[in-house]
């Protein structure tokens, strides 16, 4: 976001915002400023952010969202073994799908975004192809618990 970057902002924040609780305001030299610009943004973050303003759910939520299906993972993947069929198929392709697609995302967000603005949105059509792939192959192939099988016992 070049020097609009909120890390260089120096407007005053709103009166409501507590700063002893959010991170402190930057104030720099421009030689500090220019290592900070090289840095993943950290904060401090606006309380609309903080809120999700411009998503569909908190940051917190989605936090928790994000474990909860990266532990569920580690039963799946060893269920997919013992449970087999389209259904287990399609739970393995999804969870762990949406954990790779966030845990790039999240990559995307903190490193290249700022670089890259619209990176977001060729990873979201990479996406969206990826996973039509995956459930196709469920569909019209031996589908991807069995395909695994196939490529371990090669
Ligand atoms: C049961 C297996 C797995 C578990 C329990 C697991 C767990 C996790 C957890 C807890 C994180 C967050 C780490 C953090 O925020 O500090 C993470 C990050 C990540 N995972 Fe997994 N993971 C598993 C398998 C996979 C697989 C199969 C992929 C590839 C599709 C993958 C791709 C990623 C990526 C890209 C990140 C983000 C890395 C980053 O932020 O630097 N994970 N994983």
């Amino acid at each position: 976001r070049g020097p609009k970057s909120l890390l260089l902002q120096t407007r005053p924040l709103p009166k409501n915002v507590n700063t002893e609780i959010i991170s402190k305001q930057f104030t720099a030299s421009p030689a500090l400023a220019t290592i900070e610009y090289f840095r993943a943004r950290r904060g401090p973050f606006t309380p609309e952010e903080k809120r999700g303003k411009g998503h569909l759910m908190m940051a917190s939520t989605h936090w928790k969202v994000e474990r909860f299906v990266a532990i569920a993972m580690t039963g799946i993947m060893p269920a997919c073994l013992f449970v087999q069929g389209a259904t287990m198929d399609h739970l393995l392709s999804t969870f762990v799908y949406l954990h790779g697609f966030w845990g790039i995302d999240g990559v995307l967000k903190d490193y290249l975004v700022k670089f890259v603005p619209w990176i977001g949105k060729v990873w979201y059509l990479l996406a969206i192809i990826g996973f039509a792939g995956l459930v196709n192959f469920n569909y019209n192939d031996v589908g991807i618990t069995k395909a695994i099988q196939m490529l371990w016992s090669l």
